[in-house]
């Protein structure tokens, strides 16, 4: 088994991808919806853990500071990168950002590492849909010290428009000059699971797969 194809069949293991009727962040009614909320356990949030940071060294190597997830489902995200990180060598700081301002003693709107205009920050995500989510807490850091994100990582990209009929991924790689690698891609899900038995059960079948199709008629963009 490839490591893509053990990282999907984690998220079926888990529950972490369902597939059925979602309202999105982008307002757009999805198949499928990946949530990394299932990763509820010290050994799940871990072994999750363990495939960000493979990934983050892969295309990063060492040459960032700190990992910073956003607000909520990044947060154990940057933590159990940063966690593993250590366990591969290379102790590395984390940060998150508040989504509500917190108005007595620490008032910071980040949590973790102290940024300035040095910080070389790598951003881990769950998924990208239109882009909305990263481009605003890119935004956030702006206000926080300004620190440099030299990349980004998520679990999947859901290979979707984002503000115009570009792929959300390059579109925001392109604008904002930021490289972003996702563990797999929409295409890599469906090409394994499409009618294959996953502990006894089949979970994307032939009905699924259109319904899949049906939608990426109208926000799919490769
Ligand atoms: O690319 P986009 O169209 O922006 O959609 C993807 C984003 O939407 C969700 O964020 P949300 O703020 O809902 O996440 P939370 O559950 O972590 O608070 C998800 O966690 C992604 O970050
Ligand atoms: O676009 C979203 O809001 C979204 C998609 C998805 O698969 N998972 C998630 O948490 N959010």
């Amino acid at each position: 088994m490839t490591d893509k194809e053990s990282f999907i069949r984690f998220l079926v293991e888990c529950n972490a991808l369902k597939f059925g009727e979602f309202q999105l962040k982008s307002g757009r009614i999805a198949p499928y919806f990946i949530n990394t909320g299932m990763f509820d356990t010290g050994r799940k949030i871990t072994h999750l853990g363990t495939h960000y940071a493979k990934a983050v060294h892969r295309y990063f190597s060492t040459g960032f500071d700190g990992i910073y997830g956003p607000a909520y489902k990044g947060i154990p995200l940057c933590v159990s990168t940063a966690m593993a990180l250590a366990d591969m060598g290379h102790d590395t700081g984390y940060v998150f950002n508040r989504k509500e301002a917190k108005t007595y003693a620490d008032k910071s709107s980040t949590v973790g590492m102290a940024l300035d205009g040095d910080t070389r920050l790598i951003l881990v995500d769950d998924v990208i849909t239109s882009g909305k989510a990263i481009r605003e807490s890119l935004e956030v850091l702006k206000t926080s010290g300004n620190p440099k994100v030299k990349g980004i990582v998520i679990s999947v990209d859901r290979q979707e428009k984002g503000t115009t009929e570009k792929n959300a991924l390059t579109e925001v790689a392109q604008t904002l000059g930021i490289p972003i690698f996702a563990i797999v891609t929409l295409a890599d899900i469906t090409a394994f699971l499409h009618n294959q038995e996953i502990n006894g059960q089949v979970i994307l079948d032939d009905a699924m797969m259109e319904k899949i199709k049906t939608y990426l008629a109208q926000y799919g963009s490769a």
